[in-house]
């Protein structure tokens, strides 16, 4: 007779276990891997007001809101322009200054989802521009400050300030916004130096080999963890049209006058064969950036001669390169280490070379295209550029040869390290300029130290939880067939 010997018990109770387990697993990774997942991505926002000089631009950032102390999380969602000219040109109608920005607001108003409106800050930092209507008359200033502001209080934003900035801010954010979208911040690569020209002033930023031998120059930053100790200098009067300024109100000092009746003829060797435009002196000596002369209501022919190398000797009587009270300097007795590592040139660093097509070349190579360009007749450059602003076109020729006479007998750019110099617009999305950089440093959005990150990256985490729950299964199966084999021999050997 057969006598069966059974654990009624064994089977289920392994199979019970089993689904337990089993459940539980999945209930863990699904609870963990919902836990870990940024839900539906939510985006912040961020308003800078750049008022330069010569026009205002509007910047909208956005940014992940559960990101927001990673390097290259935020970018330019959009920029206005806003219409006209800059707001130190409202110090005879301050209120105009805030009614300027209105449209570019307003369109900030449909970009901005309407329930971020009241979180997001609006700064406005204004510039050179500013900076000399201030010197001028600061009664003016301040109205067209208060214009401004009263303007942005009014939207639906959070306001946070309108101010002017100083040339050290504006150098050092540039450099933190070009140096935030290369990513260069959390890494052990080394940094982009940061070059700004401006139509009123000029800026250069970058890390020293050697010590700063004046405290005004010297920035220190702690970001991601690391310090930044920099070399900044805003050259205030040097940017573009202040520049322009300056070198023709020294042409017109140096013009003997023919007679009393007739008006002085400007032979400007800066602008082309053939150009010839009158102007009031008013319009040269019209900035603090000049002792006003006599002559200031008095017309004078400005004919151009289209020679470079002229036109560069000219350029360089700008420069005061007589004295340094320090070891080195560029210009006009501002210390200045000697340059190191790798450029960004923006603003119209980039608008100028682009425009030429003299953003890849050797300095020599530059130099030639240019000479042959400025020598090249007025008629035949209107013509062939029909579409472009007639100011910038006709100031192209100075503006280059300003741009090269700045780089090399002002910051001691050599042919040997020319091409460390990228003349760029935008990195990724967004412009280079200071904005970012002064958004990124008011929101706090750069922490001092690095920001704990997560052990592995969201995929990797699902993968390892994945593959870790499948071996505790593959192993419960093993155990269980372990089991089922053990008992079935157990059965056998009473059989
Ligand atoms: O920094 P500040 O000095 O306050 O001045 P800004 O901010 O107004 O100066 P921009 O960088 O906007 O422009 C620099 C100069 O380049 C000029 N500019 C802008 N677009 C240009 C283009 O396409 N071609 C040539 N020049 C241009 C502009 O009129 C200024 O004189
Ligand atoms: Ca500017």
């Amino acid at each position: 007779m057969e006598v069966k010997v059974k654990n009624p018990w064994h089977r289920p109770v392994v199979i019970f276990l089993a689904c337990v387990i089993t459940a539980g697993i999945i209930i863990m990774v699904a609870i963990s891997v919902v836990q870990y997942k940024p839900l539906h991505q939510k985006y912040k926002y961020g308003i800078v007001l750049d008022a330069g000089s010569s026009h205002t631009s509007v910047f909208i950032y956005e940014w992940p809101a559960e990101k927001e102390n990673n390097t290259g999380m935020v970018r330019q969602k959009h920029t206005c322009n806003v219409q006209g000219k800059g707001i130190s040109s409202y110090s005879d109608n301050p209120m105009g200054a805030g009614t300027s920005l209105k449209d570019c607001m307003e369109e900030a108003k449909q970009k901005i989802p309407a329930h971020r409106h009241h979180e997001t800050p609006v700064y406005l930092g204004a510039t050179a521009g500013m900076r000399l209507l201030k010197m001028e008359n600061e009664e003016a200033s301040e109205k067209v400050l208060d214009s401004v502001a009263r303007s942005l209080k009014d939207l639906p934003f959070s306001y946070q300030g309108a101010r002017i900035i100083s040339g050290q801010e504006e150098g050092a954010f540039g450099w933190i916004t070009v140096n935030y979208l290369s990513e260069n911040l959390r890494k052990p690569t080394g940094t982009l130096g940061a070059l700004d020209l401006g139509g009123a002033s000029t800026q250069i930023t970058f890390v020293p080999q050697q010590e700063i031998e004046s405290h005004d120059n010297s920035i220190d930053f702690r970001l991601y963890g690391n310090d930044y100790h920099l070399y900044t200098h805003s050259f205030l009067c040097y940017g573009k049209d202040q520049a322009l300024k300056l070198s023709m109100g020294k042409k017109i000092e140096s013009t003997p006058k023919a007679d009393e009746t007739h008006p002085i003829e400007l032979r400007d060797p800066c602008f082309h064969p053939g150009y010839n435009f009158t102007r009031t002196a008013q319009t040269v000596f019209n900035t603090p950036c000049m002792k006003k002369v006599k002559m200031a209501n008095e017309n004078f022919f400005h004919v151009g001669t289209g020679n470079w190398s002229q036109c560069r000797q000219s350029i360089r009587k700008i420069f005061n390169t007589s004295y340094c009270p320090y070891s080195r300097c560029s210009f006009n007795g501002v210390f200045q280490p000697s340059v190191s590592g790798n450029f960004g040139a923006f603003s119209a660093f980039f608008f100028v070379m682009d425009f030429l097509k003299l953003t890849n070349d050797s300095l020599d190579l530059t130099k030639q295209k240019l000479a042959t360009y400025c020598s090249t007749p007025w008629k035949e450059i209107a013509e062939t550029h029909p579409h472009i602003n007639k100011k910038y076109l006709s100031e192209y020729c100075f503006s280059a040869t300003y741009i090269l006479t700045l780089l090399e007998d002002g910051y001691k750019f050599t042919s040997n390290n020319w091409n460390d110099i990228s003349f760029i617009k935008k990195i990724g999305d967004s412009d280079a300029g200071w904005t970012l950089g002064y958004m990124l440093n008011l929101t706090n959005m750069i922490p001092a130290e690095a920001p704990d990150v997560p052990l592995m990256p969201y995929g990797g985490y699902v993968t390892f939880m994945l593959l870790f729950s499948l071996l505790i299964l593959v192993l419960l199966l093993l155990v269980y067939l372990y089991f089922r084999r053990s008992t079935r021999t157990a059965q056998k050997d009473i059989i």
